[in-house]
């Protein structure tokens, strides 16, 4: 099933999901009484799968075998169902061949030139997102699938800059479902920072056009605009989102500074559709990738680093509200291929 019908079937329901959703939101932060890992212990427990598939998979094909259009071949399909995608892993298995064929080479050998290889695509777009002091606000623009991960992230990301000294200011820009706005309004709480909602059903782009307003008036640092996600309605949503654009453009040039696309990586290569859509929807300008806790498809990463070249600003490994990290590519890389760090 593709990820949009996906979506629609969860959308039916959604206000449910988000309900029970709620409910764990309520429970996990800080009071919840699990032992706290470290976010790389829990990126690498999230990788777990993929890095167990891709460690294992190497180590069987090339056991006593040489690097030949076989074991090439096999080394491609096992990167494709890993989810690096079909031509960062065509483009792998290519520069591994290069000035090795026909030779023997050890699972080792292939794993830690994968892992150099990865950080190479990983390098480049590992950038935190970064506030421009001159603008006031800086406004980023938060937007994604329902359930990605968007008013979790936002959270996150309110808390790290309040704790940089900035003001933050949160817009509930999914005007359309109460529970949107409830959950960014506990986060808002939560953090400590004021959240601009409007009654439900309310114009997104009003939303934004008041939030503004306030932000500016208060001379705050950042401002955050939570966005709908509903993609049944394709139309309707790329008209909401162009509108609320518009008009931040309008009352600050340049705004909206940011606008982040936020992809949950369990959902492995659907994350690359969902980029792909929304970069018509909107000019994405950097990607937040959520629960690499989880059973995560981490090679998700690699792909739409490789495709898209858009920043990857931060990671999520969990729910909780510090659960958000810049990432070190050289760290992830090797998770990813099963080399102990
Ligand atoms: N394990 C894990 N869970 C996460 C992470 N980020 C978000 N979640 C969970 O994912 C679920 C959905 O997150 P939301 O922030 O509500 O997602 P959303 O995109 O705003 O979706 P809607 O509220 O439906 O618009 C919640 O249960 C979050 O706690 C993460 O990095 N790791």
């Amino acid at each position: 099933m593709g990820w949009f019908s996906k979506n629609k079937d969860k959308d039916e329901s959604q206000d449910q999901v988000a309900e029970s959703q709620k409910a764990d939101f309520n429970a996990t932060p800080e009071e919840a009484p699990q032992e706290k890992k470290s976010w790389f212990k829990r990126l690498k427990d999230g990788l777990n799968r993929s890095s167990s598939a891709i460690s294992g998979g190497i180590s069987s094909i090339f056991t006593q075998r040489k690097l030949d259009s076989e074991t090439l071949e096999e080394l491609e399909d096992l990167l494709i169902a890993s989810d690096l995608g079909v031509s960062t892993a065509m483009k792998l298995t290519e520069s591994l061949a290069e000035g090795r064929f026909d030779k023997e080479i050890t699972d080792e050998e292939v794993k830690a030139f994968l892992a150099t290889e990865i950080e190479k695509i990983l390098s480049p777009v590992a950038q935190p997102l970064s506030l421009n002091s001159e603008n006031k606000p800086h406004v980023i623009l938060m937007a994604g699938v329902n359930g990605a991960g968007k008013t979790t992230t936002i959270g996150k990301l309110a808390k790290k800059y309040r704790d940089e000294g900035k003001s933050v200011m949160l817009a509930a820009g999914d005007t359309f479902r109460a529970a949107a706005v409830e959950q960014l309004t506990v986060w808002g709480d939560r953090v400590g920072v004021p959240v601009i909602t409007k009654e439900i059903g309310s114009d997104a782009a009003a939303l934004a056009y008041e939030a503004l307003d306030r932000a500016m008036a208060e001379a705050v640092d950042v401002l955050l605009i939570d966005t709908a996600g509903r993609l049944q309605n394709r139309e309707e949503l790329m008209a909401e989102l162009a509108k609320v654009v518009r008009v931040i453009g309008k009352k600050i040039e340049n705004a909206p500074h940011d606008t982040v696309i936020v992809l949950d990586a369990t959902t492995g290569q659907n994350a690359v559709h969902q980029v792909e859509v929304f970069q018509k929807l909107a000019q994405i300008s950097g990607i937040v990738m959520t629960k690499l806790d989880g059973s995560a498809r981490g090679g998700v990463l690699v792909a739409c680093a490789d495709k898209f070249g858009l920043p990857v600003h931060a990671i999520g490994v969990g729910e909780g509200i510090e659960d958000l990290d810049a990432f070190d590519p050289k760290q992830f890389a090797e998770a990813l291929v099963g080399i102990e760090g």
